[in-house]
């Protein structure tokens, strides 16, 4: 157990202070920040303090089972670990050491485009359970590129943003004039077309920068064709918080969709995403899995999203926060203990099995609505 000075690290909110204390002041910016005024930052994690569980009792819960399978992969938890961009900013080893932490729980751990190591580095440190994440640039050379590596390496889904045609307004990296330093880099990506995220100037984020000049903002629902004729992996669309965008990734033969709002870092004043989740399931009608992402801190959150249909949560920050207060002990606690905390939420509430949770575990508070 990863412990710090004021004693064992138990839950999330302890590695995100343990995290804090080691990261420098400007990543930890880039990591903990929003857009604007954060709004949707904050919206995501209050939005599960409105809602309330409902337990059933005399059911059985001797035994819980919290494993799922998706696009005929199983997975021993239905917590994975979301994109989330260049892990060695906050430990040496980066989404190495993320990997072998996933894997020692059996959770899925989706790549991002802007790795620090190589994918296939990646890949050996991992049991498999691994997902490429990919943004839509410009040069679909780097995209295809990318996708060829990924299926030699043995990733089995390829999940496509597509809430981020340019990068949200995010003050805190603005006003730090954040870039990405030292050694780390964006490995799998061309250096040249990396070039803009290491320059540093007040005022502005390098991040959002380069993305101006790489991504591919003209994209729309009829390119997708052109993305599935380039692979024979799941595809799965992240960044979906509406009906109808839900049912043109559906028609447009999308493999799964995640709802989020990339963590609140895009479009402030979007919905929140456990807001979105009802509705996005509703107009799938399971046609694809729903995954989500967005304010989950504590099994019970987790919880809260399956029991609204979805079928997999994602993390974006907590892992960030294992790795950097334990390295893949870290990263392998945090999802240990998320796990954990759901399976023990799931017996409490008399739902021992993923398939018994559905809209009757929960009731809005008063003056609310599910
Ligand atoms: C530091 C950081 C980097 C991220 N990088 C990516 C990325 O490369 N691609 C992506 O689609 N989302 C990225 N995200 C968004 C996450 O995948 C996810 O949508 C979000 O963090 C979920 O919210 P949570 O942090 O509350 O769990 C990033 C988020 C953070 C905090
Ligand atoms: C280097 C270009 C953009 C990295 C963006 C990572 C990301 O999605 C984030 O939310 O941050």
């Amino acid at each position: 157990m990863t412990r710090s000075k004021t004693g064992p690290v138990l839950t999330a909110s302890d590695y995100q202070h343990l995290a804090r204390e080691l990261v420098d002041a400007d990543v930890w910016d880039f990591i903990e920040g929003g857009a604007e005024s954060e709004r949707t930052l904050r919206a995501n994690v209050s939005a599960f303090d409105r809602l309330r569980l409902r337990p059933r009792v005399m059911t059985d819960v001797s035994t819980v089972d919290t494993a799922v399978s998706l696009f005929g992969a199983g997975h021993r938890t239905p917590i994975g670990v979301g994109p989330t961009a260049y892990h060695r900013l906050v430990n040496p080893e980066g989404e190495v050491a993320t990997a072998r932490g996933a894997s020692a729980v059996g959770a899925l751990f989706v790549v991002s485009v802007f790795a620090s190591r190589s994918l296939e580095d990646i890949a050996a440190a991992s049991d498999g359970r691994l997902w490429l994440h990919l943004y839509w640039f410009r040069r679909r050379e780097v995209m295809t590129g990318l996708i060829r590596r990924a299926e030699d390496a043995g990733y089995t889904a390829l999940v496509l943003t597509v809430d981020a045609p340019r990068i949200g307004r995010r003050w805190r990296d603005m006003r730090n004039g954040f870039a990405i330093g030292g050694d780390v880099a964006a490995v799998n990506i061309d250096a040249a077309v990396m070039a803009l995220t290491h320059h540093s100037d007040v005022g502005h984020s390098a991040i959002a920068d380069h993305a101006a000049q790489s991504f591919d903002a003209a994209v729309t629902w009829a390119d997708l064709a052109w993305l599935r004729s380039q692979t024979r992996l799941p595809i799965v669309l992240k960044g979906i918080l509406t009906a109808e965008d839900a049912a043109l990734a559906v028609e447009h033969g999308a493999d799964g969709v995640v709802v989020s709002n990339h963590g609140g870092r895009q479009l402030d004043g979007a919905v929140a995403s456990l807001e979105a989740l009802p509705e996005v399931v509703d107009a799938v009608a399971g046609a694809i899995p729903v995954l989500f992402d967005g304010g989950v801190r504590r099994g019970t959150d987790a919880l809260v999203a399956l029991a609204l249909g979805a079928r997999m949560v994602l993390l974006g920050r907590p892992p960030l926060w294992g790795l950097a207060a334990g390295g893949a002990d870290g990263v392998e606690g945090l999802l240990r203990t998320t796990t954990d905390e759901l399976a023990h939420a799931m017996a409490l509430a008399g739902r021992p099995r993923l398939a018994d949770l559905d809209r009757s575990v929960l009731r809005a508070r008063p003056g609310g609505e599910l």
